[in-house]
């Protein structure tokens, strides 16, 4: 058994992260899963665990301890909410408790308590209207990293499914702003990270990479729009010359039915949904998004906070569960399923 717990922060209260949270660990030994530290406020975990009718202990412990009180009791490390909170009723006056529950998770974590940080969904807007200034996790991780050793971390994010690895080269921005955020430097940025920690922390040691093209056609020769000839197919110029396995710009249209899949490890995308619609497809249930690009092993479930279903109880664990499996798996030095 690993010495030190992963963080788990709570994400938004009022989605189904204290719920998922709860199965995970009530499935704790079904699963074979590693043990975590949930980062939140232990009167929310309790409350939800009542209405729901899921029979969890819910204890405070320090991180040191979680680890040997994990089969008796689901582990917290408590961080006040601050305000009630109605599940399925997203209340920006939680948001401090939300940041802080980020926050507490990068600092035990590059502070060597926790293994690694797995990441509960927080709803953006709420955020955003309490003046958050980040587009996702990704990005604020990046600058928590940043505060911890005054070195800039360019984060990359990869959802990952048995069936398929995609990184979006832009992420949260609006469609109409990618084409103006697409260069040659972000799309040999982002691919460079990706090559250098597919292969040191999921051991694949010549990753292939697959990479879209922005237009339809990846531009039919220019034909559709200039970026993948001006910018897209120069920029993977370079990477070939630096021993970089790159191939495109592709047609994005063609490149995710099975055989196509075969022939790559990765595949990079031009914007958002270009990754995350083949993705969420193909494995929603099991899907797993992890930062490359930080010092320290960070992985999510792939999907949202599903304020829809909060109160229902019906949440679905095993993404949430997929991506604590990974981050042990990474932490331990390889990504790759046993
Ligand atoms: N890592 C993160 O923090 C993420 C946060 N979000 C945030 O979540 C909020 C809601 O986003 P949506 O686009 O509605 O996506 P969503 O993933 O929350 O929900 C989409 C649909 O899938 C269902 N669903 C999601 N997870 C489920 C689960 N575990 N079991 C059963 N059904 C599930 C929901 O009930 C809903 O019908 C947004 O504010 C967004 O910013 C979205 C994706 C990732
Ligand atoms: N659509 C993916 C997503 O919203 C996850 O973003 P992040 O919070 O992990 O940056």
């Amino acid at each position: 058994m690993t010495d030190r717990p992963l963080a788990l922060s709570q994400g938004d209260p009022a989605g189904i992260g204290p719920e998922i949270a709860l199965k995970a660990w009530s499935r704790r030994e079904q699963t074979g899963m590693p043990p975590f530290v949930y980062l939140g406020d232990p009167r929310i975990l309790k409350a939800r665990a009542e209405m729901l009718g899921l029979d969890v202990p819910v204890a405070v412990s320090a991180p040191e301890a979680a680890v040997s009180n994990f089969n008796a009791f689901l582990p917290v490390f408590a961080i006040d909410a601050a305000t009630p909170v109605s599940p399925g009723k997203p209340d920006p006056g939680t948001a401090a408790g939300t940041i802080a529950a980020i926050e507490t998770g990068v600092k035990l974590t590059m502070r060597g308590k926790t293994a690694g940080l797995v990441t509960n969904p927080i709803a953006k807007s709420v955020l955003y209207s309490s003046g958050f200034r980040f587009p996702g996790h990704t990005e604020f991780l990046a600058e928590l990293a940043r505060r911890e050793t005054g070195t800039e971390y360019h984060p990359v994010m990869m959802l990952a499914c048995p069936a398929l690895r995609v990184v979006p080269v832009t992420i949260h921005i609006p469609l109409a702003d990618v084409p103006g955020a697409l260069d040659r430097q972000l799309i040999i940025e982002t691919i460079r990270i990706t090559a250098r920690d597919l292969a040191r922390r999921f051991g694949i040691g010549s990753p292939r990479l697959a990479v879209a093209g922005l237009n339809p056609h990846a531009g039919e020769q220019g034909t559709i729009g200039r970026e993948d000839e001006e910018t897209v197919r120069p920029a993977l110029e370079i990477l070939r010359a630096e021993g970089i396995d790159v191939t495109g710009p592709l047609p994005a249209d063609t490149m995710f039915h099975a055989s196509a899949r075969a022939r790559y490890d990765a595949a990079i995308c031009m914007y958002h949904d270009q990754a995350l619609i083949p993705v969420k497809t193909l494995g929603f249930e099991e899907g797993v998004n992890v930062t490359l690009g930080l010092p320290f092993v960070r992985t999510s479930p792939d999907h949202g906070t599903a304020f829809d279903i909060a109160e229902r109880g019906i949440a679905d664990p095993r993404s949430l569960e997929e991506a604590l499996k990974l981050a042990a798996r990474l932490t331990a030095g390889s990504g790759q399923r046993p």
